[in-house]
């Protein structure tokens, strides 16, 4: 009788666990030939129960019906968009407006790589993936839902309980440089068949913006969390650093390079010592990001227009792009 129900239950609980320590932890605790045998054995339960397969079951990733043009999604809170910065002399005037403002010493940053990816704004209720969209203009951006719930980074439902009612999640859709390879590599042998992805990063843009998102759901594609969009019905922690450990426990990946800083020469030192890793990181990045660390500093501070007073981008020389 409810023994179908109970078993999906205990499955989708050990799916879950599996798709956060391997997304969220980077510490895998099966081998993927056992998830993928407990993700049949889940898939068979739901097909002979179909009442089983509620939309944040980790079955229910891939659509199939093509869409035949994404809807308008309008962010309430619009995306921000980053000044940038490309010397230190700019970084150090960029900390000195933010001590004359606060009237602070030594401020501390939150520093982080900035991924060369597509931005996107996830949107959940009561813990529940409902909507998810591209920036666009920062105002108005694509409805890729259906794209978005095939990479597996990007969580159905969220863990614990002490999410807020309405949370608003944004970050980075991007394409790993090994699956990017991983991929031109079959289209190599494909015989003209698939045809080959110029960069990663425009390989994730176009990926995401498939119609069809059994395609979408071929695609490499990887999620990392750095902010937060409209928040409704929950307490939120008074920093930045201390939102993203939030972020993580709910079930979000956020890179394991973010760390904190103080003051300009701790962020230069972070831009250099994350400079020297670039090229074997396995990501594209295109320079890092200072915001500021405390959530009170950065009301205070406010915005230019959609740029905030509180968050450089600070970039790094363009990389050549290996042609293929
Ligand atoms: C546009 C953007 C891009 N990035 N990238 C990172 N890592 N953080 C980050 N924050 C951004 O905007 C926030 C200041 C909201």
């Amino acid at each position: 009788r409810n023994k179908p129900a109970a078993r999906a239950a205990q499955l989708r609980a050990r799916i879950d666990d599996a798709n956060y320590r391997y997304h969220v932890l980077d510490d895998p605790d099966i081998p993927d030939a056992e998830y993928d045998k407990l993700m049949r054995e889940l898939e068979a339960l739901e097909a002979e129960h179909p009442e089983l397969a509620t939309p944040d079951s980790p079955t229910q990733r891939v659509g199939n019906a093509p869409s035949s043009a994404f809807a308008t999604v309008l962010h309430e809170i619009p995306m921000l968009s980053l000044a940038n910065a490309f010397t230190d002399g700019e970084v150090e005037d960029f900390v000195r407006r933010i001590v004359e403002r606060l009237e602070i010493d030594a401020p501390l940053f939150s520093v982080e790589p900035k991924f060369d990816g597509l931005a996107i704004s996830l949107r959940y209720e009561d813990g529940v993936f409902v909507r998810g969209a591209t920036r666009g203009d920062g105002a108005r951006g694509e409805d890729v839902t259906a794209n978005l719930r095939t990479i597996k980074a990007i969580p159905l439902k969220l863990r614990g309980n002490d999410w807020p009612a309405v949370l608003e999640v944004r970050g980075e859709v991007y394409m790993p440089r090994a699956g990017f390879e991983a991929y031109n590599e079959k289209a190599r042998a494909s015989d003209g068949k698939i045809k080959p992805l110029v960069n990663p990063r425009n390989a994730a843009a176009g990926s995401l913006r498939q119609l069809d998102p059994r395609i979408t759901a071929q695609r490499p594609l990887a999620f990392y969390a750095y902010a937060l969009g409209v928040v409704e019905g929950g307490k939120l922690p008074d920093s930045h650093s201390a939102m993203l450990k939030k972020l993580r426990e709910w079930g979000f990946p956020v890179s394991p390079l973010v760390d904190t800083a103080r003051g300009a020469a701790g962020c230069l030192a972070y831009y250099a010592r994350i400079g020297a890793q670039r090229d074997a990181l396995p990501f594209d990045i295109d320079g890092v990001v200072y915001k500021l660390d405390d959530f009170a500093g950065q009301r205070e501070l406010g915005f230019v227009g959609r740029t905030p007073r509180w968050a450089i981008a600070h970039k790094f020389p363009a990389q050549e792009q290996q042609t293929r």
